[in-house]
Parts: C-alpha cells; sequence; structure tokens
C-alpha cells in the first residue's frame, strides 16, 4: 500500500511530465477559413452559387457573408480567393508589406488582362517595377500636378458659364437639366483637358461622342477582364467584352497617333512620362498607347460618380449643414480672388486648407457611395485575428493564394460608425469635420477617422489619384454651389421610383432620401455608378444664386 507522501509524489511527477509534454508539444497553426455554402454541395457549385449572389445583391450577399463567417470565408472556383470581412482583419491586410500579401504581381497582370498590353511590356518585370510604378507614383504626387489642376479648373469654369448664360437667357430664370449626365460630363471633359492636354482626341479626328462611349463600353467590360473569373477560353466570347476590346482598340489608335504627333498640347507631366517609357524601350506608340490607356480608365472611372452621388446627398441634407457649406465656400473662394492672368487660385494647398467640411462631406460619401475589393497574392501564410466569441481565435490564409478585403462591409460596421444618435447606414456630411468638442469630444476626433474610411482602397494599393480626385471635387462643388441654386425635382412619387432609386437615409432629416440606383454587377469596382434609366430619370433645377445683402 502506498503512503500518503508516495502518492502525493507521484502526483507531482505526473503533473510535471504533463505540464512539460504541453509545453513541448507542436502548437497546431490556426485553421483555415470555412468554405463558401452548404457542406453537401460540390465546391465549384459553391463558388458559382457565391459568385452568383454576389452579383444578383452586391450588399445582401456581404452581410450575409459576416453573419455566416465572421472574419473570413473562402470563395472556391471560380472565385478562388478568400474574403477578408471584418473591420480588424482588413486593417491588418493594409498594414502588410508587399513581401507578405503582394499587389504588384497584380498590378503587372492587370496591364495585360485588362488595358491590353503585349507581354513584352507587362511580363518585363525590371520594365514594370523599375520604371512604370516609379515613375507613375512620382508623377501622381501633388507637386507634379498644378497644371493638370489649374487645366481641370479652367474647364469646369467655362462649363458653368455656359450653364449661367443659358439661365440667363431662359424665360423663368431657370432651367431643368440631367444633373447625372452633365456632371459626368463636366468632370469628364475638364479632367481629360487636365491630365492629357485639350488635343488627345485631335490626331485621330475623334469626336466627344465617341470618346465618350468608347469609354462607356471599355469600362463595361472592364469588370469582367480584370476579375480574372471568366477563363480565357470564354472571355472573348462574352457581348460585352468583344464590344470593351474594340472599344479598347479605338483607345489605344487615338492615343497611338497623338504620341506619334509629340503628345500634342502636353508639354509635361504623368501621362507623357509614362508614354516616353516603352517609347524608349523601342515597344512602340501602340505599346505606349495602351499603357495609358490605365490612366486614362482610372481617371474617369471614380470621380465623376462620387461627384454625382456627393450632390444628391448634399442637396438633401438639412438645410443647416448647406448653409454652413455655403458659408465656407463663400470664404474660401473670397480668400482665394480672382482668377488673374490666367492663374487659377484654387490650388491643392488653398483647396485642401479652407474646405473642411465640404472635406467631411466627400469622406462620407466615399464611405456610402464605393465598394472596394482589395485585392493581394498571399505570399506567406498569413494570420488573421478572428473576433470575440469565434471558435478560434486566429485564422490563416495559405501562401499562394489570392485574398480580397470587403471595405464595403467596415463602412457599414455598425460597431465602427454607429452610435451618436446617427446609424453607420446614414449620410452624414458633418461625420468628419471637428467642433464637437462642446458636447466632450476630443479635439481633432472626427477628422481622425477619416483615415478609417477605404473608398480610395487602402495600404499599398491605395488609390495614387486621390489629392486629384479630392482636389477635383473640392473645386467643382465649390465653383457649382456658388454659382447656382439648385434644387433636386423629386422623383419620389413617381411610379418608377422603387425600380429606378434605393432609399438611403441622411442624419438629421425626417423624411426618407433617395439615390440614384446602382448597377447591379459591378461589384467591388470603387465608386458606385448608376443605371442608365436612373440617371436618364434624374432631374435637377438651376437657377441663378441670388446672395443675401449683407
Ligand atoms: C473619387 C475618385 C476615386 C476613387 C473613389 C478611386 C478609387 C480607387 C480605388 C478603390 C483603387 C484601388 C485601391 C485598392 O485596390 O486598394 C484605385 C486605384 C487607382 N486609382 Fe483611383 N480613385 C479615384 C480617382 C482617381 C483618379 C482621379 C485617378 C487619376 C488621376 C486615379 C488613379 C488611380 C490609380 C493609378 C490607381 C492604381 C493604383 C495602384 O494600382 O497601385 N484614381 N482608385
Amino acid at each position: 500500500m502506498l503512503d500518503t507522501q508516495t502518492a502525493v509524489l507521484a502526483l507531482l511527477v505526473a503533473f510535471a511530465i504533463a505540464l512539460v509534454a504541453r509545453i513541448l508539444a507542436p502548437r497546431s497553426s490556426p485553421p483555415t477559413p470555412p468554405t463558401y455554402g452548404p457542406r453537401w454541395l460540390p465546391p465549384f457549385v459553391r463558388g458559382a452559387l457565391a459568385a452568383y449572389r454576389l452579383g444578383k445583391d452586391e450588399d445582401q450577399f456581404l452581410l450575409g457573408l459576416r453573419r455566416d463567417y465572421r472574419t473570413a470565408v473562402w470563395l472556391p472556383w471560380p472565385l478562388s480567393q478568400t474574403i477578408v470581412l471584418e473591420s480588424e482583419a482588413i486593417r491588418r491586410v493594409y498594414q502588410a508589406p508587399e513581401k507578405t500579401l503582394s499587389f504588384l504581381p497584380i498590378r503587372r497582370e492587370m496591364q495585360g488582362s485588362a488595358f491590353g498590353a503585349s507581354p513584352s511590356l507587362w511580363q518585363n518585370k525590371a520594365l514594370m517595377h523599375g520604371q512604370v510604378f516609379p515613375v507613375h507614383a512620382r508623377g501622381m504626387s501633388k507637386t507634379n500636378l498644378t497644371a493638370p489642376l489649374q487645366r481641370f479648373v479652367a474647364v469646369v469654369r467655362s462649363r458653368i458659364d455656359d450653364l449661367a448664360a443659358r439661365v440667363d437667357t431662359a424665360p423663368s430664370g431657370s432651367v431643368t437639366i440631367k444633373p447625372a449626365e452633365w456632371i459626368v460630363e463636366t468632370y469628364f471633359e475638364a479632367s481629360l483637358a487636365g491630365m492629357f492636354g485639350s488635343n488627345v482626341r485631335d490626331a485621330k479626328g475623334i469626336s466627344r461622342d465617341e470618346l465618350w462611349t468608347a469609354f462607356c463600353q471599355f469600362d463595361k467590360a472592364f469588370p469582367i477582364m480584370a476579375g480574372g473569373v471568366v477563363p480565357s477560353w470564354l472571355l472573348n466570347h462574352v457581348p460585352d467584352v468583344v464590344v470593351g476590346k474594340r472599344a479598347q482598340d479605338l483607345l489605344a489608335s487615338m492615343f497611338e497617333a497623338w504620341i506619334q504627333d509629340g503628345l500634342e498640347g502636353l508639354d509635361e507631366g504623368v501621362v507623357r512620362d509614362m508614354a516616353e517609357i516603352p517609347l524608349q524601350s523601342n515597344l512602340g506608340a501602340n505599346e505606349a498607347g495602351k499603357l495609358i490607356i490605365a490612366d486614362f480608365w482610372a481617371l474617369q472611372a471614380n470621380a465623376p460618380y462620387i461627384g454625382v452621388q456627393l450632390l444628391v446627398f448634399l442637396l438633401q441634407a438639412p438645410e443647416s449643414l448647406r448653409d454652413d457649406l455655403l458659408a465656407e465656400i463663400d470664404a474660401s473662394l473670397a480668400l482665394a480672388g480672382a482668377l488673374s492672368d490666367g492663374n487659377e487660385p484654387l490650388t491643392f494647398p488653398h483647396l485642401a486648407s479652407t474646405l473642411p467640411l465640404l472635406g467631411s462631406a466627400i469622406t462620407e460619401t466615399l464611405r456610402l457611395g464605393t465598394s472596394t475589393f482589395s485585392i493581394r497574392n498571399v505570399e506567406q501564410p498569413f494570420v488573421l485575428p478572428t473576433t470575440a466569441g469565434e471558435k478560434h481565435d486566429a485564422v490563416v490564409i495559405p501562401a499562394n493564394t489570392r485574398l480580397i478585403c470587403a471595405t464595403r462591409l467596415h463602412h457599414l460596421s455598425e460597431d465602427v460608425w454607429g452610435g451618436n444618435g446617427t446609424a453607420a447606414s446614414a449620410w452624414d456630411g458633418r461625420r468628419f469635420a471637428d467642433g464637437g468638442e462642446a458636447k466632450g469630444e476630443e479635439r481633432g476626433w472626427r477628422s481622425r477617422r477619416a483615415r478609417h474610411v477605404y473608398g480610395f482602397g487602402g495600404g499599398i494599393s491605395r488609390c495614387e489619384g486621390q489629392h486629384f480626385a479630392t482636389a477635383e471635387l473640392k473645386a467643382f462643388t465649390s465653383l457649382f454651389l456658388s454659382t447656382f441654386e439648385l434644387e433636386l425635382v423629386s422623383p419620389v412619387n413617381k411610379p418608377t421610383f422603387g425600380e429606378l432609386y434605393e432609399p438611403i437615409e441622411l442624419a438629421g432629416v425626417d423624411k426618407p432620401g433617395f439615390r440614384p440606383r446602382r448597377i447591379p454587377g459591378r461589384v467591388g469596382m470603387g465608386a458606385y455608378q448608376f443605371t442608365d434609366a436612373a440617371n436618364a430619370d434624374l432631374e435637377l433645377t438651376v437657377r441663378r444664386r441670388r446672395r443675401s445683402q449683407a
């Protein structure tokens, strides 16, 4: 029989062995994210189901993913990527360096798959990584975009003058315009002149309408060509792609002819620098033309549509916000002074320092008016923390796979944006405007939160055009609002309202708000664009602004 002392000793030894065994035991690595869809279906059916549901209703699909899978989920072929769903996990992705989660190989590949560059250009890693990307990044800095911004503002001023002349000669003193068309066209023309100069169409004799049509056709095909979901053997049979590639050819030949003409009208800048790279590598003017299709597309595919949304939200916002905004704009324009000797006073520093409330409204519009799938190649296994209450405290995304971030979910998160009596889904133009100290807010808290909006994407793939785009939006909106009194013709009681518009809540407004219905299927592509029917329906009454006598 064992005495008590021996028994205690045996227990202590057993405990010590168990402890050592536990310490020495190989740690199990976190599991990979779950796979989308019911277990009993084969993976490709689950993948196809995910693709179908994503295209049908992006928001509903994404919100369902977060409810069912929380941090991340693997979407099988044809999507073949992990989708990251939670805010903290997305932040970790954006913090990761190129060597862990890479983007440059994808950016290079897109030059071929979406913009039509030949393999001799896009597969040339030394040329792309050594010249194209760094030259582009340098060219897109604010200091190198001074002249493009001046040209942009000059075209905006002249289009506003033309509209004002129409208003002045109208017997009623007002005209009704289709704002979605007029605003998009204004941004299109002004930013084209800004970045490419005014003569880009001339060498090939392409009209404004032809260029606009080519852009729309190319842009429609872009998500299919760039998405990498449709296999290449099928791609050239998709009708939108056939039309889009024809438009791509037209754009390439227009840019080619212009480049051969010495880029008439553009003395310097990022577009000229980009065109020089293939020329100096003896790849020819057509290749150079294809390279700058990327700039042309990036310039036009987002900013005009944010411009329309911003105006639609502002014109439905509480009157007090609009009054404060007009006062801010008047002060900014007064400080800038008039155009003198062709010197444009609306410069980057001026626009950045004088329009904080407009800046807040723009950031808020980016929050609710975009959906971006920042994409990465996973170079090394990447661990993501999960949220409280999940079965495991981390998941690992395996190497040699792809992941995308669902920024739309972060933008709709009540945990991040809710509280303060304003729902995350509501548009609040003051959300990022400081001045809440009297309500106990920390100084600068609101403007600091603007960094957490991912309308321009994030991390190593963040939009290189963000400064130019923000300046465009500030310049256009302040000149437009300071010249005219604007009123949206309410579509609310039209029988087609439900079909053409979607509801949106606006902070401080009792009645339901609306915005034009977005194009379905254009998922994760940045700014929402609207259906043609909604664009054609939306109307705006424009009259001269009456300034109150001080
Ligand atoms: C409000 C307007 C704009 C929005 C919402 C926007 C949004 C975006 C987004 C979401 C991305 C991808 C980010 C990611 O994958 O993480 C992107 C990339 C890019 N954008 Fe913009 N953009 C805008 C305006 C512009 C303009 C005006 C230009 C050019 C002047 C431009 C040039 C680019 C370029 C060159 C890239 C690619 C950067 C890269 O591949 O690393 N963008 N933009």
